[in-house]
């Protein structure tokens, strides 16, 4: 049976690696996919992961049909055997019952990846709409980790090392980003709860207060 595949997970855990090779096992067996992106940090109408990999995709831009799209491929001859989505978490939620469309009504196979939540916790419309439809929610195996050690399960947004809470949803951008740049870190819940990023951790690690202080001071 053909299925609609949500893969989800924190920024840098390989969920555009893992895109790229699904499409890579199935191209190397003769099969043809349509790869859609939006707004990856490579730029338009490419899916790129940080291992350096990168291909072409069809940029799925603000209200345009995915299905029709596919349809109208088919009908001028393509062959479409299955469908891979990065950065779904961008599409808008019609786009993903367009998805579900092509799982049902074209009889493919589609494989969307996507972060669930973002700086703020709160799910990405995009990514909410896949969680209600799709037949199956994959988690990264390759975990990404907090600073601490443990398993990273939230996106925090930064700017010089530090947690922000304001602002707009979508900021395209990366982890590890120079001073002055927004950018992004991947925490644990109770360091995303008390805005607790590496750089915060090792100021109060060296901050005065928290040093011990001797019986005879
Ligand atoms: N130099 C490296 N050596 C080995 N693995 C790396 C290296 N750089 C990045 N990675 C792997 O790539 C992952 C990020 O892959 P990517 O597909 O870009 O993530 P995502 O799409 O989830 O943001 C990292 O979690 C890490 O496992
Ligand atoms: C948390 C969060 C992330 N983004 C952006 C930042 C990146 O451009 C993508 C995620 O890409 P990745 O391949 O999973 O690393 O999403 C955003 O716009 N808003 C957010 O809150």
């Amino acid at each position: 049976m053909p299925e609609l595949v949500f893969f989800s997970g924190t920024m840098d855990c390989g969920k555009s690696t893992l895109a790229l090779q699904i499409g890579h096992n199935r191209s190397a067996r003769g099969l043809q996919g349509v790869i859609f992106t939006r707004d990856d940090r490579a730029g338009e109408g490419k899916l790129s992961s940080r291992l350096g990999l990168v291909t072409d995709a069809v940029e799925a831009e603000e209200g345009m049909d995915l299905y029709a799209h596919i349809v109208g491929r088919v009908s001028r001859g393509g062959r479409v055997d299955y469908v891979i989505v990065d950065e779904a978490q961008f599409l808008a939620p019609d786009q993903i019952d367009q998805l579900a469309r092509v799982v049902d009504d074209l009889g493919l196979d589609v494989f969307a990846f996507g972060i669930t939540t973002d700086f703020r916790t709160k799910l990405f419309p995009g990514s909410q709409r896949l969680i209600e439809l799709a037949d199956r929610i994959e988690a990264l195996q390759v975990e990404a980790l907090c600073w601490c050690g443990a398993r990273a399960t939230h996106n925090a947004r930064t700017v010089d090392g530090e947690m922000v809470v304001e602002g707009a949803q979508v900021v395209v951008g990366d982890v590890n980003r120079q001073a002055g740049e927004v950018g992004y870190e991947v925490l644990c819940r109770r360091h995303h709860r008390r805005r607790t990023t590496a750089t915060a951790a090792r100021a109060s690690s060296l901050s005065p207060d928290v040093l011990p202080v001797a019986s005879d001071a």
